[in-house]
């Protein structure tokens, strides 16, 4: 394992100074993996030198808790989720150690989706392909040079999709799952979104389509009961809340995330479909969360892979704020999650 000099992740303090001391933080810290073995992508692509950038918690161990991020999220868990990471949390330095990498292809530090596309000759709007299992091995060597045994996953959103990917590719590894607001597979529906954000993209690359992108998501991450509490009336005199509002958003992640990235992760979202013969093959303890007023996976559906699961369990979210609830408005889900991954 080598630490290697990169860019830092948008936003974020320079590589190499911990950004979060007191919750003994290590990060971001940048390593290069696959240097003697390569990594063979589902593709059929081999990659050398995977630059990953990760952040840890806690003291190294052989068993870890490992946080999956969500699709415009990054390593720094105490940035985005401070209702789940510190002492007397799910996620306790304390007592566990933690690891969070951005994902392979992601924005955030690890090698990006526009760095492998210049690398395999592919043009703007991300014709690079990665599967959510590929975003997992490349975990999985992490957890080796980290000298990581055991590991629990936990992840929201693409999160949580990528730890049905960690059950199914690495079942040796994982004791137990969190996954929360996501389905094992992409509806019509959800594929639907994201075809619509990619081709907003495709459409005006160079940033504005990124921002369309973002409104569709928006508008599925929140809820109508939600944007109705939030978003009436006007800011900006003759200009509907709900359209700045929008409008905001997507100059937002304009500036602070990567075209390629997008459309990569989001088609290996969608091109996740593991078969039922797979679910049911899942032996370990599998905690999901539903959110009642989630638009863009509904609870039902979330709570419908359950059936598959050996050693499933269901519990749902009650917020209006539908998606996004899992970082906006918790409520008791910290609490309910920290009692499952003690076990
Ligand atoms: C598991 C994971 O990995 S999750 C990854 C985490 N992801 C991220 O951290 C990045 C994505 N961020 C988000 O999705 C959101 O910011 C959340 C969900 C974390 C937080 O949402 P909220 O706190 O509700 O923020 P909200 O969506 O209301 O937006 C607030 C911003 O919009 C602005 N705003 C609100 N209403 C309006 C309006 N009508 N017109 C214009 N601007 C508006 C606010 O001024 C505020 O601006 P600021 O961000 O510059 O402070
Ligand atoms: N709002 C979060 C979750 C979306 O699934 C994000 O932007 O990553």
């Amino acid at each position: 394992m080598t630490a290697v000099t990169a860019p830092s992740p948008r936003g974020a303090p320079p590589l190499g100074e911990p950004d979060c001391p007191d919750l003994a933080c290590g990060g971001p810290q940048t390593v290069t993996l696959f240097r003697r073995e390569p990594l063979l992508l589902d593709s059929g692509q081999v990659l050398t030198d995977v630059r990953v950038t990760y952040h840890t918690y806690g003291e190294a161990r052989e068993d870890a808790t490992l946080v999956l991020h969500a699709l415009t999220g990054n390593s720094a868990v105490h940035e985005w989720w401070p209702d789940f990471l510190g002492a007397g949390r799910p996620l306790d330095p304390e007592r566990d150690f933690i690891v969070c990498a951005n994902v392979l292809g992601g924005c955030a530090g690890t090698l990006s989706a526009a760095e492998l596309g210049a690398n395999m000759g592919a043009g703007p709007g991300g014709s690079v392909a990665l599967t959510l299992r590929d975003l997992a091995r490349v975990g999985r060597a992490l957890l080796g040079a980290l000298g990581v045994r055991r590991v629990r996953v936990i992840g929201a959103s693409m999160g949580g999709m990528l730890a049905y990917a960690w059950l199914l590719e690495c079942p040796d590894l994982v004791e137990r799952a969190v996954v929360i607001g996501a389905p094992a597979r992409h509806s019509p529906w959800a594929i639907g979104l994201n075809t619509a954000a990619r081709s907003a993209i495709r459409a005006a690359p160079g940033g504005e389509g990124l921002a369309v992108a973002r409104q569709i998501a928006m508008l599925s991450y929140r809820s109508p009961e939600s944007f109705a509490r939030t978003q009436a009336g006007q800011r900006v005199p003759s200009v509907p809340a709900i359209t700045s509002y929008l409008e905001y958003q997507g100059e937002k992640l304009r500036a602070r995330f990567c075209e390629q990235t997008y459309c990569t992760l989001t088609a290996a979202m969608d091109a996740f479909q593991p078969t039922d013969a797979e679910l049911r093959a899942i032996a370990v303890p599998v905690l999901v969360v539903g959110i009642s007023s989630d638009v863009l996976y509904p609870a039902e559906e979330v709570r419908g892979y359950v059936r598959e699961l050996a050693r499933g369990e269901y519990w749902e979210l009650d917020s209006v704020h539908g998606h996004d609830a899992f970082l906006m408005d918790p409520q008791d889900l910290p609490e309910r999650v920290g009692a499952f991954l003690r076990g």
